[in-house]
C-alpha cells in the first residue's frame, strides 16, 4: 500500500482469477477490475442467458463498490466487453435495469475472447462519495 493508492478486496465478489485487485482507490476514484460472471459462492461461471451473466458481472461490481463505501450508481464509466455482439440487445436490457436514471458513460467493445471462456465482462470507474 502506498499513500496515493490503496487496493480494495470485496468479500462479496468472486476471487480474482489473475494477478489483480478487485479495485484500486486513487484520488477519489475507485478503479474496478473487470468482473466476469462468476458466482461468488461457488466460484463457477453462471449459466443461463447472457442477460443473467451481465447481471452477475454488475452484481460483482456492486460488491466491489460496496467494499469501498460506494454504490454502483456512483459509477462514472463502465466498459462492457463481449464476445457476442449479436447479444447486444440482451446485454442492454439487463444492463439498463441497473441504471434507470442518468446512466454512467459507457463503452461497449466486441472482443475475440474473454477470461475463462465467458461471453461478457464489465469494468467500472466509480466516484467515491465525499467524506
Ligand atoms: C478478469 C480479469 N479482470 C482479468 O483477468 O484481468
Amino acid at each position: 500500500m502506498s499513500a496515493h493508492r490503496h487496493t480494495v478486496t470485496a468479500l462479496g465478489a468472486p476471487g480474482a482469477v489473475g494477478p489483480y485487485s478487485h479495485g484500486v482507490v486513487s484520488d477519489g476514484l475507485l478503479f474496478c477490475s473487470g468482473q466476469v460472471p462468476l458466482d461468488p459462492e461457488t466460484g463457477e461461471l453462471v449459466g443461463g442467458t447472457i442477460g443473467d451473466r451481465t447481471r452477475r458481472c454488475l452484481d460483482n461490481l456492486a460488491a466491489v463498490c460496496g467494499a469501498a463505501g460506494a454504490q454502483l450508481a456512483d459509477a462514472v464509466r463502465l466498459t462492457v466487453y463481449t464476445t457476442d455482439m449479436g447479444q447486444f440487445a440482451a446485454i442492454n436490457e439487463a444492463y439498463g435495469a441497473y441504471f434507470p436514471n442518468d446512466p454512467p458513460a459507457r463503452v461497449a467493445i466486441g472482443v475475440a475472447a474473454l477470461p475463462l471462456g465467458t461471453d461478457v465482462e464489465i469494468d467500472a470507474v466509480v466516484a467515491l462519495p465525499a467524506g
